[in-house]
């Protein structure tokens, strides 16, 4: 099987605003990019703290590959490494687009990419910071925020969740994501409060950690407020395997850590999964990807979770 030159390098960015959640403070965002043949570009950019490898195993398994990576090679990316299945395969589907453009395969240049989908959220700073910021966003179009939840005490969560419900328009949607760090009676209170207020809760975001999946689909059908369950399905097994076990609310899809693209469209196209498609803060090359399969899979009225200007 032929090999294409493969070549890779790290980069480091800082956030415009760190990303605060309930597993703590994110300042710099660290990824690889990869170079594979002819224009193959991808990226690598690992979350391990939200259940894939770390940077430095991607590193690693960047470094042991020979100079020139066949395609038997980048399909044989073990599970473990999710975020390197989901780089090394864009980059050869980028490299083949390019390649096959160049022959000028009609079936392939007549049939152009289709648009990205078009309304994203926006992630509200977390905290008070919220109640200045929506207006700024609102004036940019966005019509559906996203506000983390699990960071504070809970009383004055709420009281921010108070202000700031009756402060956005009757027509923006609101997410609330924990992060996995609610306890389940205070998952259970913020559920109730969704319910009973008037405002527009589009969902609940992973509201108790990983482990606790019953729980979580115990609260789902105890309340109208709709759950999505994100670092529990990070990765392709472990959505696969959610769905074997019952969940059918929604599904956060962060392909750039999900894994390999061909068997994550697979399983969006075998099965009517309720998909919300959200970026992980990648640079433009792994955007493009995840982009691509967004608006592929994405379900069609939920918003997707790649606002943009998150660096600096
Ligand atoms: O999903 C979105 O709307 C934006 C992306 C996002 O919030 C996110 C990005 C990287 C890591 C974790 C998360 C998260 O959903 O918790
Ligand atoms: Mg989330």
């Amino acid at each position: 099987m032929r090999g294409y030159r493969f070549d890779f390098r790290s980069y480091r960015r800082r956030f415009l605003q760190p990303l605060i959640t309930s597993h703590g403070v994110w300042h710099t965002r660290e990824g690889i990019i990869i170079y594979l043949g002819n224009c193959g570009w991808g990226e690598i950019a690992p979350i391990s703290w939200f259940g894939s490898e770390t940077l430095e195993q991607a590193l690693d398994f960047c470094r042991q590959l020979p100079a020139e990576v066949t395609e038997e090679m980048i399909f044989s990316v073990p599970d473990s490494l999710p975020a390197c299945q989901f780089g090394f395969e864009s980059a050869l589907t980028e490299m083949k687009r390019w390649r096959n453009q160049e022959d000028f395969n009609p079936s392939l240049t007549s049939s152009p990419l289709p648009p990205a989908p078009c309304p994203s959220a926006s992630l509200l700073p977390s905290g008070e910071a919220a109640l200045n910021q929506w207006k700024r966003l609102w004036k940019q179009g966005y019509r559906t925020f996203k506000w983390k939840i699990g960071v504070d005490a809970i009383a004055k969560e709420l009281q921010i969740f108070d202000l700031l419900t009756q402060n956005i328009p009757s027509t923006a949607k609101l997410r609330l994501d924990a992060n996995g760090g609610l306890s389940y009676e205070e998952a259970q209170r913020w559920l109730q409060i969704c319910d009973d207020i008037p405002a527009n809760i589009e969902f609940i975001e992973q509201p108790l950690p990983v482990g606790e999946f019953s729980a979580m689909l115990e609260l789902s059908n105890s309340f109208q407020t709709a759950i999505a369950l994100d670092e529990s399905v990070a990765t392709l097994p472990q959505l696969e395997k959610c769905w074997e076990q019952g969940w059918r609310g929604i599904f956060v899809i962060k392909p750039g850590i999900a894994g390999s693209p061909t068997r994550l469209r697979q399983f969006c196209q075998e099965n009517q999964i309720d998909a919300v498609f959200s970026s992980v803060f990648e640079t433009e090359i792994g955007r493009q990807a995840a982009l691509q399969l967004a608006a592929e899979l994405s379900s069609q009225n939920r918003a997707i979770g790649f606002g943009i200007n998150y660096f600096l």
